[in-house]
């Protein structure tokens, strides 16, 4: 019987533990490979040479087989039987890197005709499919060469038409631009722009790593046989770590961008720029205008708006003393401005949708209805901790909409420049006056993989240079680790640990990870230690010190 999963159904392809070995098992050159690609998207494929790439693109159109685990297209387990492969090829088609590999008719016309043939289609119908193709990728100035005549770069059209012929939902695409010059390249580059706009999945094997930068939606860093990250394209190309690892070098636009930050010709807190002419853009604001993004003619009539962006929370009590607090601050700041909010994760907004029926609108649609408002110019603030992923991405979907405005201009998150790391200190210590020597206050922050991260310990580093010696600030995701937390708590020999959240709200990972009895949280973790631990569970939004900063971020904007 065929073994049909449930799967999110905007998943096309999903490979679930593959093996593959040339060798009868002496080595794996697919080593337990699992991944997921979602119907529509570009998907780059990278890593070194001989991390498996090929190998598993051969195993999606079935010219390979694994030996061990299973691959679903369309949520059905691929079986591999020849009946079955006949449609799996029709409908996900490989374009082989070197085009001699995948030619073999005579003629131009011949060869572009065998799929559609194969697969029983009539003359008549295969003409028709044919001449569309022929036309689309523009082939017929060289229609009627023999194939071993053409140049690379037309073999290269040829082979595409080969595939694209059969209508596929997938096409593979193994170093399309390989051998190609610049003029070629371009030209395939415009042909695979087209087939994501029709819908077609696109995954693309590439080393390129200025092109996937820009194009893909989401990377997958291949090594050794399996996938080592996947994320959007500033998500993988932010890690050093493993970019070194898979013998990858950042793209070319982000190594500038960041070296103009250091220079402090940008701030650091622009979203990365998605490629020269973007960067080429903030370049030439920093000339002419303090605020970016909005580029609409100036209208007589201007209404202004401020967007408050949060990462958002399900718990209404820590909600109305946090986002709530801020959000009302802000209008107390800025009476002449309409207040619109913001969430940017969407389990959270669908959770509460669902929960309470209220509907809280993400960036892009906070922004709709700006438009519809007739606002024009937009002060968004976040009220995010860190400068990190979540903070890029609420910049692109805002600057999305930077032609329907006049002026878009970002607030700085929580913790940006050294001032807000001291006035966070201030801030913290200010509410923790009791605090005695014997007593140590441990912060939880959130941690991410982005490299925003590292401020977290240095900050920590802060606390102790400014005499702090009893505040430790860790977080549940990255570094600094609970495990290094314990470390310093037990070199401090404190009688009591008081746990607080470094977090906007005292949320779910307040009161889980932090403050639960659960046997994993820090609260058990610090009391099996032996300390007597008091949890405090008060978001840095209910901290009048943090909510005032988050003004002034807005008024540094405001001029
Ligand atoms: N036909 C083959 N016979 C034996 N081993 C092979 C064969 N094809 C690939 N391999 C081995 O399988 C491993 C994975 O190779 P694969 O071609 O899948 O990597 P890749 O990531 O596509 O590399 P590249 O970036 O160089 O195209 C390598 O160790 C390679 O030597």
């Amino acid at each position: 019987m065929e073994e049909i999963f449930f799967m999110n159904s905007d998943i096309i392809l999903k490979a679930e533990d593959l093996y593959f070995s040339y060798d009868d098992e002496q080595s794996h050159s697919l080593n337990g490979l699992s991944l997921e690609i979602k119907k529509g998207q570009k998907i780059a494929f990278m890593g070194a040479n001989g991390s498996g790439k090929s190998t598993f693109f051969l195993c999606c159109t079935g010219i390979l087989k694994p030996q061990k685990g299973k691959l679903f297209f369309h949520n059905k387990e691929v079986t591999y039987k020849k009946k079955e492969l006949l449609d799996l090829r029709s409908k996900i088609g490989i374009v082989f890197q070197d085009p001699d590999n995948q030619l073999f008719s005579a003629s131009v016309y011949q060869e572009i005709s065998f799929g559609p043939l194969n697969l029983g289609h009539s003359e008549e119908e295969t003409k028709k499919e044919v001449e569309e193709v022929i036309d689309y990728l523009e082939i017929t100035p060289f229609r009627h060469k023999p194939t071993h005549a053409l140049s690379g770069g037309q073999k290269k059209q040829v082979s595409i038409a080969d595939i694209l012929v059969m209508k596929p939902e997938i096409i593979i695409l193994d170093e399309p631009a390989a051998a190609l010059d610049p003029k070629h390249t371009t030209m395939v580059n415009h042909i695979v722009d087209q087939m994501t706009q029709n819908g077609i999945t696109v995954l693309m094997a590439t080393h390129d790593v200025n092109y996937a930068y820009e194009w893909a939606d989401e990377i997958l860093l291949f090594h050794e046989g399996k996938v080592l990250m996947h994320g959007t394209p500033a998500q993988v190309f932010s890690n050093r770590g493993v970019l070194k690892q898979t013998n990858l070098e950042p793209p070319a636009v982000l190594e500038l961008f960041e070296s103009l930050c250091r220079k402090g010709i940008l701030k650091s807190s622009l979203p990365l720029p998605k490629n020269l002419n973007a960067l080429e853009k903030y370049i030439s604001d920093v000339k002419i205008n303090t605020h970016y993004g909005g580029t609409k003619t100036v209208s007589k009539e201007t209404k202004k708006a401020i967007l408050a962006v949060s990462f958002g929370t399900s718990h209404n009590d820590t909600r109305k003393i946090t986002i709530d607090a801020i959000e009302q601050d802000m209008q107390a700041a800025f009476p002449d401005y309409a207040l619109y909010r913001a969430w940017t994760s969407k389990m959270i907004i669908k959770k509460v949708n669902a929960r309470d029926g209220v509907h809280i609108c993400n960036v892009k649609e906070a922004m709709e209805k700006m438009l519809q408002d007739g606002i024009t110019d937009v002060l968004v603030q976040p009220t995010h901790v860190i400068n990190g992923i979540e903070n890029d991405l609420m910049k692109e979907d805002a600057l999305a909409f930077q032609e329907q405005f006049h002026s878009i201009s970002f607030g700085d998150p929580l913790l940006t420049s050294e001032q807000d790391n001291l006035a966070v200190i201030d801030a913290i210590t200010s509410e923790f006056k009791t605090l005695t020597k014997d007593e140590v206050l441990v912060l939880m922050g959130h941690g991410t993989t982005h490299y925003a991260n590292a401020i977290y310990a240095a900050l920590d580093y802060t606390f102790k240079d400014k005499g702090y010696s009893n505040i430790f600030l860790g977080t549940v995701e990255a570094y600094p680790t609970m495990e290094s937390l314990l470390k310093m708590v037990h070199a401090y020999q404190p009688k009591k640990v008081v746990l607080a959240p470094f977090m906007i709200v005292a949320g779910d990972h307040a009161k889980n990870d932090m403050a639960s009895d659960e046997p994993d949280s820090w609260y058990s973790q610090f009391k099996a230690a032996g300390y007597d631990v008091e949890p405090v569970l008060k978001g840095l939004g209910e901290y009048t010190g943090i909510r005032k900063l988050f003004i002034e971020h807005l008024k540094t904007i405001d001029c």
